[in-house]
């Protein structure tokens, strides 16, 4: 990638700072507030935008060499280890980078791209100097304890540190909890068990009380395992961190059960929950096949996005209907939920109802009272859409006149997130949890990990924090649940012709026919997806009046 110029217009922080005379340093390596250079102060929080030829864009990560230019390196001890020093090319190149768009059309920019993750040549701490802490925050999700294992047992392994805390409950565990010290007998069968060893918390972010404790304990390696709001925490701990000039890497490792992080392939944990969900969803067609008009109502996970319902739904092949937070669906009337109950009682005398949790929650607070409820992080407490559902169907149906029905009511929620991880979420969480490690080593700082088009790489933190994923409806996934459910799509001709013209309308042709199953031509959608998602999800939030909060 010698190619890479950088336009005058373009900054590059770790070049302008490095002219930038060393400041004087306290301590434990932070540069106290009356010595810190002027130019440092201005220069921090800059993205790190490089741009190349024909159109590349890197979205770099911060180094700690931005703020603290004279940061001593060292061989990466590595090289010396017999696992990995047998391993053609074991480092990665300097200037390798992952595109974010791998569908790309001839004569089309290159697009952005972000560093490639793993170990570099030289590492910007020495080993007995590192001291690593791990915390983990927000919901459960399998395979946490095996990034917690696993980063434990890389740093001790690969870069032979010793002195790595666990710190307990949360954010808040920095000042209002203990800590414990972790090595990899202390948490060698960890990854057999669901939950988390350091337990979690949401809310308690405070971030001087934290940065506080980090430096009052000397540390300077921060691994934060936590979703959205998570990495929210880590980058405002960055932030604070630059700052005081403290030579400290803070890492994000993205957790969420509900797969609603932007720019990484996947989370893990996604797939052992949508495993966990099949065994509901198989009770649920179990019990609605064994009695007349039988109806079998699954709640899963997924508070603004609705992966897990959506790949449970496609995984099965035994959901009738499938309904997301994404998606709005109106129950009474034609093309309503109810008119296609009917429908599939009549032709198969029984169905399977998957709901996410944050699926029509403007209809339940339009018929009961509204509540604007929060939990400590300030995410939205849903109402439970699952009972009301259950229960407006056995309503409409127990009106006379009616065909009479059998519901059954699953709500698994908890327990598809409190398992431990299969296989191969196992075995991601290992790769994450040593790609964060190499990073920090290597001394990059303010970033979240993840694999992106199938290949790790290290992510500014504000591109995971200022987008959330959510399913697109207009892509091809959804429109192939929708044919493989033959459900009605619940949209309006208004409400597609709205989502069309906003983002595509030079690639999308008109709508001909009424919607009743499945988008026409929402493939094409799919093919520019890429460029979209952001302006997709908002506006398919604006459609169904989901929140954005958080
Ligand atoms: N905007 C934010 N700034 C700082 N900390 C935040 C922010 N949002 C959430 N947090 C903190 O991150 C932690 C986890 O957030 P939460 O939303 O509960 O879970 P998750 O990280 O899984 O989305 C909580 O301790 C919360 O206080
Ligand atoms: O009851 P809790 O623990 O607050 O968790 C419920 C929420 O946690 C989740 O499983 C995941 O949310 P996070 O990613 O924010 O942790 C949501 O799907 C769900 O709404
Ligand atoms: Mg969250």
């Amino acid at each position: 990638m010698g190619s890479i110029s950088n336009p005058p217009s373009i900054f590059d922080l770790r070049s302008s700072l490095s002219s930038v005379s060393a400041p004087a340093k306290n301590g434990n390596g932070a540069i106290s507030r009356s010595d810190r250079p002027m130019a440092l102060d201005l220069k921090l929080n800059q993205r790190k935008i490089v741009h190349g030829d024909a159109g590349y864009v890197l979205e770099d990560v911060p180094h700690l060499t931005d703020y603290i230019p004279d940061a001593p390196n060292y061989p990466n001890p590595l090289q010396d280890n017999p696992a990995y020093s047998v391993v053609k090319q074991y480092f990665v190149n300097t200037d390798d980078t992952v595109a974010q768009k791998i569908v790309v059309h001839k004569g089309s920019p290159r697009g952005t791209h972000f560093r490639r993750a793993g170990p570099r040549q030289k590492v910007y701490f020495e080993s007995d100097e590192v001291h690593a802490c791990i915390v983990t925050c927000g919901g459960l999700c399998p395979g946490l304890n095996t990034v917690i294992r696993e980063i434990v047992c890389g740093l001790a392994h690969m870069y032979g540190v010793t002195k790595i805390l666990g710190i307990e409950g949360g954010y808040r565990g920095f000042y209002a909890r203990n800590t414990i010290s972790l090595t990899p007998k202390s948490v060698n069968d960890i990854h057999k068990r669901g939950g988390t060893i350091l337990s979690t918390s949401r809310g308690g972010h405070d971030t001087s009380k934290i940065v506080d404790s980090i430096q009052d304990r000397g540390i300077n390696q921060v691994y934060i395992i936590g979703g959205d709001g998570t990495q929210k925490g880590a980058s405002v701990i960055f932030e604070e961190i630059q700052r005081r000039g403290l030579k400290v890497a803070v890492v994000g490792i993205p957790k969420t059960i509900d797969n609603d992080i932007a720019v990484i392939d996947k989370s893990f944990g996604f797939d052992t929950a949508v495993e966990e969900a099949q065994r509901a969803i198989n009770a649920a067609h179990v019990e609605a096949g064994s009695v007349e008009n039988g109806i079998g109502v699954v709640k899963l996970m997924g508070r603004y996005s609705g992966f897990i319902a959506m790949y449970a739904t496609l995984a099965s092949r035994d959901v009738d209907c499938c309904l997301i937070p994404e998606s709005p669906f109106y129950l009474e009337g034609k093309g309503g939920l109810f008119e296609f109950i009917e429908k599939r009682l009549k032709e198969n005398g029984h169905m399977v109802l998957v709901v996410a949790e944050g699926a029509g929650q403007e209809l339940i607070a339009e018929s009961m009272r509204s509540m604007n409820h929060e939990d400590a992080s300030g995410n939205k407490l849903l109402l439970d859409v699952g009972l009301w559902l259950s229960q407006k169907i056995k309503d409409h149906f127990s009106c006379k006149g009616k065909m009479t029905i059998n519901l059954k009511y699953i709500d698994p929620t908890y327990m598809i997130r409190a398992v431990p991880a299969n296989a191969s979420d196992n075995v991601y969480s290992t790769l994450l949890a040593h790609s964060a490690l190499h990073g920090a080593m290597a001394g990059y700082t303010g970033f979240t990990v993840g694999p992106v088009n199938g290949r790790h790489a290290y992510i500014p933190f504000y591109r995971v924090t200022e987008a959330r994923n959510n399913v697109v409806i207009t892509d091809r996934m959804w429109a192939r649940l929708l044919s493989s459910t033959n459900q009605p799509s619940f949209l309006t001709l208004k409400d597609i012709e709205s989502v069309r013209n906003v983002y595509s309308p030079k690639y999308l042709p008109p709508i001909k026919e009424p919607i009743y199953n499945g988008l026409p031509n929402s493939g094409s959608a799919e093919e520019h997806h890429d460029d979209q998602v952001a302006d997709e999800s908002s506006l398919v939030n604006q459609i169904s009046g989901a929140t954005t909060k958080h």
